[in-house]
């Protein structure tokens, strides 16, 4: 990981992040079992906007300057983590495995596409499954550890799988929000089995989070034309290299 970005330090940032966010395996089993497991994700009661504090442990805005063919430019950025995301095959079931989670961000924005504002939102008409996403198992790079084990982590947290990193595969690595934040993320390919699972997933600490297992037939509608349903374009992408190169009798042949 590169350590300097435009005058302040990558580390820097990174160790303001809220650290330890991901408890011990152990902890997370004892977490697994806990009442709050029954939260609903949908059971928001009150929604407003703030202006963003300047020690945000996930969003840092900023403008980076440049001269092009000798004109002075500028760029308004943001500086977010970088991630990981999994693509899940479970063998057993012969099914994929996704997560459901409300998303703040997909809520914001299917709204003010609707009525051009964030302002005065009537759960009623918006109610907060329209910013529920159905995605890969993801997770931010918050932590000094190999992106494979991160990787490895977020599949048990998530999802409730515990695999060595051996058997998780990297497919490939590219770059989101271009025009704002060129944040890097790497995708990999995993294949697990109902042996592997431990918990039954779910996030840790606040998280909330619901495991989805997907049939081949589902997940092929999901990418055809017109179907696309707030799930983010990683996921989307990873559907497709699944069926391009892993689904049982759909690899290309040579
Ligand atoms: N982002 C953020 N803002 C907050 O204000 C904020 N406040 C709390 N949190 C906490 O941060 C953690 C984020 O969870 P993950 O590590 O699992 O990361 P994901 O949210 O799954 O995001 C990944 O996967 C996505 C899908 O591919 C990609 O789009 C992202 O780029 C990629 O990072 C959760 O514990 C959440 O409670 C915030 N997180
Ligand atoms: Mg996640």
């Amino acid at each position: 990981m590169s350590k300097k970005l435009v005058g302040f330090s990558i580390n820097a940032i990174v160790s303001c992040f809220v650290p330890n966010r991901r408890g011990s395996f152990r902890n997370q089993l004892i977490n697994a079992t806990a009442p709050q497991r029954n939260r609903s994700m949908e059971n928001v009661s009150k929604v407003w906007l703030g202006p963003l504090p300047e020690d945000s442990p996930y969003v840092k805005p900023f403008r980076l300057y440049y001269v092009q063919n000798g004109v002075e430019k500028n760029w308004d950025l943001l500086k977010v983590h970088d991630s990981v995301a999994i693509i899940l095959y479970n063998t057993t079931r012969q099914k994929l495995v996704l997560v459901r989670q409300f998303r703040p961000a997909v809520y914001h924005g299917v709204i003010t596409s609707a009525q051009g504002n964030f302002d005065n939102v009537d759960l009623k008409s918006f109610p907060p499954s329209i910013g529920v996403t159905l995605e890969l198992c993801a997770g931010i790079v918050d932590k000094s550890k190999s992106w494979i084990e991160i990787a490895r982590e977020e599949v048990v947290e998530e999802c409730g799988y515990d695999v060595p990193v051996e058997r998780i595969e990297e497919v490939m690595v590219y770059r989101s929000g271009v025009g704002s934040s060129g944040a890097k993320q790497a995708m990999y390919y995993c294949e697990v089995t109902d042996a592997d699972r431990v918990t039954s997933g779910g996030g840790v600490e606040d998280e909330i989070i619901e495991v989805v297992d997907l049939s081949l037939d589902e997940a092929r509608r999901m990418i055809q034309k017109g179907a696309v349903n707030n799930s983010p374009p990683s996921c989307l992408m990873g559907l497709m290299w699944f069926f391009a190169n892993k689904a049982p009798n759909c690899a290309t042949s040579a």
